[in-house]
């Protein structure tokens, strides 16, 4: 059976059949032309792609060394699919999701993405006859606050399970235990929010014990939250054996871990946000398995300005031009293609309605500020996309809340939708790239979009999550 060890993604290639193209030299912009030229870009684009330091060799698959990159996260758990229908038939479960879902003012659901990607797991549990005490957090409240309630998750998820979901009013305690004790099986009970004691964030064991009371067995597949060491997350496994992971947490370390680590070569990665020193871990990491690095979004100013371009009042981290230098020359060492855009959407406000022009990177005029990247950087990206076997996607390309300025991170969107028909492996790390992915519409045919966006960043920056680690190894593991 499936367990979580990567073993549903596409065989990657080896670093040895990578793909090598002849190096271009990195001496200087103009070594650069030629070849960017040659790839159809008009001059301007290829005289401003980012100086000596950015090793803007499109196309050419940077031959590295053959060793493991640092950082690879080794986490091949048992997952719930290792578990037979005669180990779960009558075995009361619990089952640790992350239906942390947005409500409105009125308590309806405004995106049901992490309803329904939970439900994979809860159907086969059901199906083979286990009974379900699924157990989640909604927000951050301080105490019992009726306004996080899980009871509006309720009629969703019996909706999409097919049978009539449960609700408890707490998620410890004797009325809960009566609750459990009627369950039928194949039915399922849904626990108030976990996160009304306070218990739940501290980790407290006593707390922990009193969860894992209620069932035989443990199934974590609340990705979204797998970065908190919490009490129904990571403590609760101390007192709960087997300890397995879920569907959806398998898929997203499969994706994440998996096609991260292991790509189909050339492997491009695409940053945005707003700020370096919100995605440097990311940055840094990925620098370590990408042959293609594109950079967007805010951030692409303290790169401007660590070159000694003007920014005008653009996004700049004062404090972290000397690391942009730094992570310029990682990727000049590491023969990774670091491209920066060549021309941007700037605009006199930070506004809706702000004037924008499109100007070169190297041309923005005082009092104007950087929202978006301009069209040239979108034709480089997309040809340099159009080389690659496996792209991952973090953040936003420019200030896509504006209508105005959304245009750039649309077009990735676009393009992504479009290598993904392909066949090229494409994974939307969470955040707002998930957000503009499904303003355009395209989320559905992406290889994968992730349901956490802090656990899909720390699983970025090779961080291992609590609440994967506490899960008992596979069998047989196959990274
Ligand atoms: N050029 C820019 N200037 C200011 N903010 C930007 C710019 N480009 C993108 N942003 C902002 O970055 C935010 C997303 O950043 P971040 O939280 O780091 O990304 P993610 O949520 O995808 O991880 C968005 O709200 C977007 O408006
Ligand atoms: O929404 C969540 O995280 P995300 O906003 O980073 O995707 C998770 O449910 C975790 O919630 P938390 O950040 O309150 O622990």
């Amino acid at each position: 059976m499936a367990s979580a060890s990567f073993s549903l993604l596409p065989t990657s290639s080896s670093s040895s059949s990578r793909r090598r193209v002849a190096a271009v030299p990195l001496s200087g912009a103009v070594a650069l032309r030629s070849p960017l030229r040659r790839l159809g870009f008009a001059g301007a684009a290829a005289d401003s792609l980012l100086t000596a330091h950015v090793a803007a060799r499109i196309g050419a698959v940077v031959g590295r060394s053959g060793k493991a990159p640092r950082g690879v996260v080794s986490m091949a758990k048992k997952s719930v699919g290792d578990l037979s229908a005669a180990e779960l038939k009558g075995k009361k479960v619990f089952v640790r999701a992350d239906l942390n879902v947005p409500l409105d003012g009125d308590s309806n659901i405004t995106d049901d993405t992490r309803i329904r990607a939970a439900v994979p797991t809860i159907k086969y549990l059901i199906n083979n006859g286990a009974k379900v005490i699924l157990s989640s957090h909604l927000g951050r409240p301080k105490g019992v606050t009726p306004k996080f309630s899980l009871s509006p998750i309720v009629p969703r998820l019996s909706e999409l399970l097919g049978i009539k979901v449960e609700k408890a009013d707490d998620c410890i305690g004797p009325d809960v235990e009566i609750l459990v004790d009627s369950l039928p099986e194949g039915g399922v009970l849904l626990l108030e929010n976990v996160r009304f004691y306070k218990e739940e964030e501290k980790n407290d064991p006593e707390f922990a014990k009193k969860l894992a009371a209620l069932a035989d067995l443990y199934v974590n597949d609340a990705f979204g939250t797998a970065h908190r060491a919490h009490a129904s997350t990571e403590g609760v496994t101390k007192f709960l054996k087997p300890s397995v992971a879920g569907f959806l947490l398998q898929k997203e370390l499969d994706y994440l871990v998996g096609a991260v680590s292991n790509p189909k070569r050339p492997f491009a990665a695409i940053v945005g946000g707003s700020k370096v020193s919100s995605k440097i871990g990311v940055i840094e990491s990925l620098l370590e398995k990408c042959d293609i690095l594109l950079l967007g979004g805010g951030m692409i100013f303290t790169f401007y300005k660590a070159q000694g371009l003007s920014v005008g009042s653009s996004l700049v981290e004062e404090d972290k031009l000397e690391l942009a230098t730094t992570l310029l020359a990682k990727a000049k060492a590491k023969g990774v293609s670091l491209l920066l855009p060549t021309d941007v959407v700037i605009a006199d406000k930070f506004a809706a309605d702000a004037e924008s022009k499109v100007v070169p990177a190297s041309a923005i005029p005082d009092g104007w500020m950087g929202l978006d990247i301009g069209p040239d950087s979108v034709k480089t990206f997309n040809a340099a996309l159009d080389t690659t076997q496996t792209v991952i996607w973090n953040g936003p390309m420019g200030v896509f809340e504006f209508d105005k300025f959304a245009v750039g991170t649309e077009a990735i969107a676009k393009k992504l939708a479009e290598l993904s028909g392909k066949g090229v492996t494409t994974i939307i790390g969470g955040g707002d790239s998930v957000a503009a992915v499904e303003k355009v519409g395209v989320a559905d045919v992406m290889s994968h979009i992730s349901t956490g966006g802090g656990a899909s960043l720390e699983l970025l920056e090779g961080k291992e999550l609590p609440g994967v680690v506490a899960l008992d190894e596979a069998v047989a593991v196959a990274v």
